[in-house]
């Protein structure tokens, strides 16, 4: 996702050196949304990482303040706005590093899982495959 560097700040935040590439263009000299909710994805899913929790993204919500440019250093951070029980909210934005803008914010609902989540998902995929869910 065109991450450069990342750094873990004392009160659990993560900071990020990043930088969209051309193959990501959405328009002309901009990055294409979905790089940037791709981002997010990324950063706040790492954030749990960090914290050594399996966690997978619920829900996304993104607001596109400026277009972000192509090719220029930009930076980024996520950090753990709320916990109610395995549900997480954490919040993510893009910033211009020459200026410090924000150019994208993000809140997401982070769900704890267990490694199980990914077998579970392959049963339920065999069983949709087969068709049924399994839930009639
Ligand atoms: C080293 C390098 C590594 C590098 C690693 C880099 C990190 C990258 C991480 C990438 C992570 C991803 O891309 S994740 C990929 C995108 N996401 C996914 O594939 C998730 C697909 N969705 C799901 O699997 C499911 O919908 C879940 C797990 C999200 C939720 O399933 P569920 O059956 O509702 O789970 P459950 O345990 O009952 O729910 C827990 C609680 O969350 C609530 N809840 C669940 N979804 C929502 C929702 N959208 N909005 C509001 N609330 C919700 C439920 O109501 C419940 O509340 P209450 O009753 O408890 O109050």
């Amino acid at each position: 996702m065109g991450m450069e560097e990342e750094t873990l700040a004392a009160d659990g935040s993560a900071h990020y050196r990043l930088r969209c590439g051309p193959e990501h263009e959405g328009g002309p000299g901009v990055a294409h949304g979905g790089w940037i909710s791709g981002v997010f994805v990324e950063i706040v899913g790492h954030l749990a990482v960090q914290m050594e929790q399996l966690a997978v993204t619920g829900a996304l919500s993104v607001t596109y303040r400026k277009p972000v440019p192509i090719n220029r250093p930009l930076t980024a951070r996520a950090w753990l706005a709320g916990k109610d029980g395995g549900k997480w909210t954490v919040e993510g934005s893009i910033h211009l590093a020459s200026s410090g803008t924000e150019l994208a914010h993000a809140t997401a609902l982070l769900v704890e899982r267990e490694m199980s989540h990914y077998t579970r998902a392959r049963e339920w995929l065999g069983r949709e495959e087969a068709g049924s869910d399994g839930t009639a």
